[in-house]
């Protein structure tokens, strides 16, 4: 069994995270319950920042707050002194609520709306990243009428196919993100923006996908967006003062995977971007990224209880627990995989394989296909590990279940940071049929 980060096992058996004893926490907090190992975020988070600052590069390393959003990451993720990748006008909100430094937003998004952008306005923001056309004329009409100035990126897509799943490439041609580098698209958005007088073009993004190993695709995004910035110099004296090279570094889920130290991708972007400046002699651009999943994936675990139990003989055991798709969709929507222990009795062998199943109405509501765990017994509680990032940001309330809560544990502390919803909270949004006393009394 692989542990990640402070988890360990106390001498009662039970897995402790962040130095707090998990079963615990479920009877004080219940199931489903999201734990997160604040140290661990902390020590990605230090060590994405510590290897740009041994180079001596200018940086910032921005949270992809889509993975896991809420006030007390935010908090974290300010006391870390990361920036922050916000996606759209709740992610911004929560970040103002947060008190999040605001020229250290930064605000992405295929559609944002003319509104959002306006809220990002109001809040001040860094920079805004700049997806595609439409946005150009709304940030020109929003700046030019407030006579208010804003710092843009523009995405690019780099043609890079990273090889993740399909739904999370995002750096190919055919994605319905960016501009496109080579049809001359990105050249148009420049052009439309870089003399503007409330506009500053930093420079550009690209973002090639999720969960990502190779570091060879961010090698290639690196000199891909390098060129096209040293061609725009030529071309239209433009010199790009930042270089934003996105997310997607990959973590371990199964033992299949094989992550990297974050210095790893670090260094592979520095070497290209140090070498092309050098070679061309163009002023270095200040490296920006934008972790998400390796900064909050393995630092949440999802501890659920069983309850039932069904042999379906010679084929599988299921066993099923108080949560599921509804707080993570991810086996469903992706096939993801994860790996599961019996949080209660770490110390008993390993001796079954079950399929962990969710209570939700859906025949795929299945969390572990073949989870290897100790022989499974009503009222246990199941840790599954790696649960950190896009699992309560992408959570729903399908067949109304409640959504789960949130604690942080860090140096033998813990403190509830999300509340577990209620019945009242799932009802709170509905409006009762509005009937004339006639129609109730017939
Ligand atoms: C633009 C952008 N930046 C950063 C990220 C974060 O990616 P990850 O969580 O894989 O690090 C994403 C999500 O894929 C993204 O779309
Ligand atoms: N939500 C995806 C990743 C998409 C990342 C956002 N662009 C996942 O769970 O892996």
């Amino acid at each position: 069994m692989h542990l990640y980060g402070t988890q360990s096992v106390n001498n009662l058996g039970h897995l402790t995270i962040g130095g707090v004893d998990t079963v615990d926490l479920t009877h004080m907090y219940g199931t489903p319950l999201l734990v997160y190992d604040i140290a661990l975020f902390k020590e990605r988070a230090t060590a994405f920042k510590e290897t740009f600052a041994k180079a001596g590069i200018k940086a910032q390393v921005a949270y992809a707050s889509k993975a896991f959003s809420s006030i007390a990451i935010y908090e974290v993720a300010k006391e870390m002194g990361l920036s922050l990748d916000v996606v759209s006008g709740g992610e911004l909100y929560t970040a103002a609520a947060a008190d999040f430094p605001r020229e250290k937003i930064h605000f992405h998004g295929n559609n944002k709306s003319y509104t959002e952008l306006q809220f990002a306005f109001d809040e001040k923001i860094g920079c805004i990243v700049v997806d595609n056309f439409l946005e150009i004329e709304m940030l020109k009409e929003i700046s030019e009428s407030r006579k208010e100035k804003m710092n843009v990126l523009l995405r690019v897509t780099p043609g890079v196919e990273a090889s993740t799943h399909d739904y999370i490439t995002t750096g190919q041609e055919d994605s319905k993100f960016g501009f496109d580098l080579k049809n001359g698209q990105a050249d148009d958005a420049v052009l439309k923006l870089y003399n503007h007088p409330y506009i500053t073009v930093l420079g550009m993004h690209c973002h090639i996908g999720s969960q990502i190993f190779e570091t060879d695709a961010f090698r290639f995004a690196a000199e891909a967006l390098m060129e096209k910035m040293i061609e725009w110099r030529e071309k239209f004296k433009f010199i790009c003062p930042v270089l934003n090279l996105g997310g997607g570094f990959g973590i371990r889920y199964t033992e299949e995977d094989k992550p990297l130290h974050p210095s790893a991708y670090v260094e592979e972007m520095e070497d290209v971007v140090l070498s092309m400046t050098r070679k061309h002699n163009y002023p270095m651009p200040e490296i920006w990224i934008e972790p998400g999943r390796s900064l909050v994936g393995d630092a949440g675990t999802t501890l659920y209880t069983t309850g039932s139990s069904k042999e379906v003989p010679g084929v599988r055991t299921y066993v099923a627990v108080d949560g599921g798709m509804s707080d993570n969709i991810r086996p469903a929507l992706y096939e993801a995989k994860y790996t599961a222990a019996t949080a209660n009795r770490m110390l008993d062998p390993h001796a079954d394989i079950v399929t962990i199943a969710g209570k939700c109405c859906e025949s795929g509501d299945k969390l572990i296909e073949d989870a290897y765990i100790a022989e499974p017994a009503e009222g246990d509680i199941i840790a599954v590990f790696c649960t950190g990032a896009y699992t309560y940001s992408m959570a729903s309330n399908y067949n109304r279940l409640p959504k789960p809560a949130i604690v942080f544990c860090e140096n033998g502390q813990h403190q509830l940071v999300v509340r577990r919803e209620t019945y009242e909270d799932i009802i709170r949004l509905d409006i009762p049929l509005q009937r004339t006393e006639q129609e109730i009394s017939s």
